[in-house]
């Protein structure tokens, strides 16, 4: 959450960059433009500095539970060189342990947790494990998402669609090649 100073730090910041790069932040298009970006900063960036991600819920299940998969999530981050956008979908499992597992919708909750800070995908992937493993203690977590750049789309090596893929394993996903194998096929199935 941003507070008044803050805000007031990214307003006075946008109009420098408008300044800068030859515009007049004065006129009529811009002139709310500093605050919408303030606000809009504090919405894509509000994971920075938060509590630790508290909003989910436990529930019992048998020790027989297997594999939850939860496939296609979209979320979108900010690239940290470059502040812009990456954006795609992760694909979630675990194998519960402890006889209990997370309401659902908690879990894409958790992944925008992690996506709302400066990023890269890699850290991310790995960010949602860890946080999984804090909450669940599972039996093993694999983690995949796949995303677009846009900055290696619409500036530098201009690279438009090019998908970046990154994986992160535990557990039994990792110690287990058939699981980790039915996970992948699942998810490109
Ligand atoms: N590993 C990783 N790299 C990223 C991610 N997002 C952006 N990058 C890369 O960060 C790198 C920054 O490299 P620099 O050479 O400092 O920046 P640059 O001069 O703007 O590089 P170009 O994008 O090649 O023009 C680039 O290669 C980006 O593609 C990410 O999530 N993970
Ligand atoms: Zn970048």
């Amino acid at each position: 959450m941003i507070n008044d100073a803050n805000q007031k730090k990214i307003e006075q910041a946008v109009k420098m960059i408008l300044e800068a790069v030859g515009e007049d932040p004065d006129r009529d298009g811009l002139v709310e433009t500093p605050a919408r970006v303030a606000r809009m900063y504090g919405e894509v960036f509000s994971s920075v500095n938060a509590p630790a991600f508290d909003n989910y819920k436990l529930f019992p299940v048998d020790e027989t539970t297997e594999m939850v998969l939860i496939k296609d999530i979209s979320f979108y981050s900010m690239c940290e060189h470059h502040l812009l956008p990456f954006f795609g979908t992760v694909d979630v499992a675990y194998i519960p342990n402890h006889k209990r597992v997370m309401g659902l919708s908690k879990i894409p909750r958790l992944i925008d947790y992690c996506a709302k800070r400066p990023n890269v995908q890699e850290r991310m992937t790995v960010n949602i494990a860890k946080e999984l493993t804090r909450i669940l203690d599972p039996k093993g977590i694999a983690v995949s998402v796949s995303a677009r750049h846009m900055c290696m789309e619409m500036r530098g090596v201009e690279k438009t669609g090019s998908q970046t893929e990154t994986s992160y394993y535990t557990g039994a996903f990792k110690e287990d090649h058939e699981l980790k194998q039915e996970f992948l096929q699942r998810i490109n199935g």
